[in-house]
């Protein structure tokens, strides 16, 4: 049956709907680059409320398997491509990509023209969207303004793995690759509500912590500030994403919304302690205003090639790091792998001049 995406700007496309749709689903209109790595994609829980439009034409080729997964479930509120392959070719493929979507009641419309979505959305930015049966939609959208973070983020303390070196990763919707880039370096890793205050952080007794990745606008996250900057000042801190975001405005910086963001595995990007630059994967649609960190004790370290947007910051005092890309790259280069081992050289150093006790 033919399906409709309708954009806020009153542009419709039509396509066919492989999924049942009880009613209309909205969300914000984003597209992602890569040729792969969709499963991790539609599990990454920094993707929660958006319709997910993919560029390449041709998704699903190698299935959904039961390794690749970000998280317990999908997060995205439909997809959209171009062809959906209805096999998976691949050894290990559990689901084809209509299956594992028609399982989770996710809407999925093919053969629509994506590549004129997209100038859509490169040409006036990503925007409010519905996915719908009807020719026509009415306006406006309802949507979002609920806080995105708690509704991913985990409500008990977890712990995993049994290693020297005690994380506390505060999860405001963390992807498990993250997770496994500190298990495997012999971490024990302690995941905490993205709201556990200082006080209860400090009786784990980390050695470092990490401010995850997660869905929506950092500043829906506001009254989390005070709380997220007394942690940072104590303790060795690695920020990812959304992370990195609040620690910009944790120490009075500035975030703002990206014309049409970066989603995709081969965004570029300039280190400038290492003079070098490196292939990322990437999944924002906010980024941190450079002109704001003027006045707050972090420096620019990383920028991206394309727009000149800041992609990693450092603090000129203390062992924090934060990077707008996702260095667990899943799916994506490994190129900043060594941000992982940065991490850990600063947790070890703080362990051996016990600062941070
Ligand atoms: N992957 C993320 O953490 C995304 C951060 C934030 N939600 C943004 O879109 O910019």
């Amino acid at each position: 049956m033919n399906g409709y995406l309708h954009l806020s700007n009153g542009k419709s496309f039509v396509g066919k709907l492989e999924t049942a749709l009880d009613g209309d689903v909205s969300g914000e209109v984003v597209f992602f680059t890569g040729m792969t790595g969709y499963q991790e994609v539609l599990t990454d829980p920094s993707y929660k409320q958006q319709i997910i439009v993919f560029t390449y034409p041709l998704i699903g080729n190698y299935g959904i398997n039961e390794h690749d997964f970000e998280s317990k479930q999908p997060h995205v509120q439909a997809v959209v491509v171009y062809e959906a392959n209805p096999n998976g070719y691949h050894y290990e493929a559990k689901y084809s990509l209509k299956q594992y979507l028609q399982k989770w009641n996710i809407p999925l419309l093919t053969h629509v023209d994506t590549r004129a979505v997209v100038k859509q959305i490169r040409d006036q930015g990503a925007m409010p969207g519905k996915i719908s049966t009807q020719p026509t939609a009415t306006f406006p959208f309802e949507n979002e303004p609920e806080l995105l973070v708690k509704q991913v983020s985990v409500v008990n303390h977890e712990t995993y793995g049994t290693g020297d070196t005690h994380v506390v990763l505060i999860d405001f919707g963390y992807k498990k690759s993250i997770l496994h880039s500190l298990l495997k370096r012999n971490c024990k890793v302690t995941v905490v509500p993205y709201n556990t205050p200082f006080s209860v952080i400090r009786q784990l007794e980390p050695n470092g912590v990490l401010l995850s990745n997660g869905p929506g606008n950092p500043k829906q996250l506001v009254h989390e500030l005070e709380n997220i900057r007394a942690i940072i000042d104590h303790y060795p801190t690695l920020a990812i994403c959304l992370g990195h975001q609040l620690v910009a405005l944790a120490y009075g910086g500035n975030t703002k919304k990206l014309p049409f963001g970066h989603r995709g595995a081969n965004q570029p990007v300039y280190d400038a302690l290492k003079k070098k630059v490196f292939m990322t994967s990437q999944n924002h649609g906010y980024v941190v205003e450079a002109s704001s960190l003027a006045k707050t004790p972090l420096s620019i370290r990383f920028t991206n090639v394309n727009d000149g947007s800041v992609e990693g910051m450092i603090h000129q005092m203390k062992p924090i790091l934060s990077v707008q890309y996702h260095p667990e790259a899943h799916p994506g280069p490994n190129d900043t792998d060594m941000i992982f081992e940065e991490f850990l050289e600063m947790m070890k150093a703080a362990r051996k001049e016990k600062v941070y006790a």
